[in-house]
């Protein structure tokens, strides 16, 4: 029997009158692969924002693995293991690769000497290369900052942070958008490592060849709120199209998987 890692119910953000989030009911499975899609301004990353503690939510529950959160920010969430890939990069352009992803866990990661912090870069750098090879990342020299790395390679940087930390669950938002085609393969082989691995997965995106190449189900929102969930193998991407652009209505939509 498959285990919910991820349930959302009634979730809502309202921006003042601006209704971005409304009554998300949404359910992932642990190592389901699912899709996001919908127009601009339909509510994605309102809805995103709201699993990843960046912003409150104005009401509705989260359950993560099992337990009723409200995370008071990213970094709680990110304890927590969910680990998420935005499109403008959380990355540091002037530090190196092991000091990015270990960006915002120095606490876990530093010895206590007397007053002083001493950062354990041994450590850092094992478990560095460890995540890029379970990815199959490929950086030529981690020592690098990332300023003098191509978009490609700094988005394979920071999604090998979410295997370098084991993560109970990946949120990809819009992860290729800025990105050429051989980068966009690059990242999309990425997502199917983790697959076999068995990471969950939630991929915000608008290319439907990639949505249908890489994953399970494909989640629909519209004006605020999730008018379509469907099983990648039950749908092609004229369907999603009509749920997208309101031509379907999803009235017949009762609720999550
Ligand atoms: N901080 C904010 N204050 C006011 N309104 C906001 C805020 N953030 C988002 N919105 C509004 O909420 C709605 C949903 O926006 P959101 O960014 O979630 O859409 P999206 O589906 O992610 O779109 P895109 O594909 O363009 O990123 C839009 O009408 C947007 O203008």
């Amino acid at each position: 029997m498959s285990e919910t890692i991820l349930e959302t119910k009634g979730l809502t953000k309202h921006y003042g009158g601006v209704h971005a989030l409304e009554d998300a009911d949404f359910i992932l499975e642990k190592g389901e692969h699912v899709a996001i899609m919908g127009d601009n301004g339909a509510g994605k990353s309102t809805f995103v924002r709201q699993i990843t503690g960046v912003e409150q939510r104005t009401r509705g529950t989260i359950v993560f693995d099992g337990t009723e959160v409200n995370f008071s920010g990213p970094l709680d969430a990110r304890e927590a293991g969910i680990e998420t890939v935005f499109q403008t990069l959380a990355l540091a352009d002037d530090l190196n690769v092991p000091d990015n992803l270990f960006l915002g866990r120095e606490k876990t990661m530093f010895n206590w000497l007397g007053p002083f912090r001493i950062l354990d870069y041994k450590t850092m750098r094992e478990a560095t290369l460890a995540g890029l090879e379970k990815t199959a990342v490929k950086i030529p020299n981690i020592r690098n900052t990332i300023a003098n790395m191509s978009g490609g390679q700094r988005q394979c940087v920071a999604i090998a942070r979410t295997a370098t930390f084991a993560s109970k669950l990946t949120i990809m938002d819009e992860p290729t958008a800025a990105l050429g085609v051989q980068e966009t393969a690059q990242v999309e082989n990425i997502v199917r490592t983790l697959k076999e691995q068995g990471e969950s997965l939630i991929l915000v995106s608008h290319n439907m060849r990639q949505v249908f190449d890489l994953v399970d189900r494909i989640v629909v929102f519209r004006r605020g709120r999730i008018v379509a969930n469907l099983n990648k193998d039950d749908t092609d991407g004229q369907d999603v199209v009509a749920y997208i652009t309101g031509a379907k209505t999803g009235a017949e939509y009762e609720g999550a998987a």
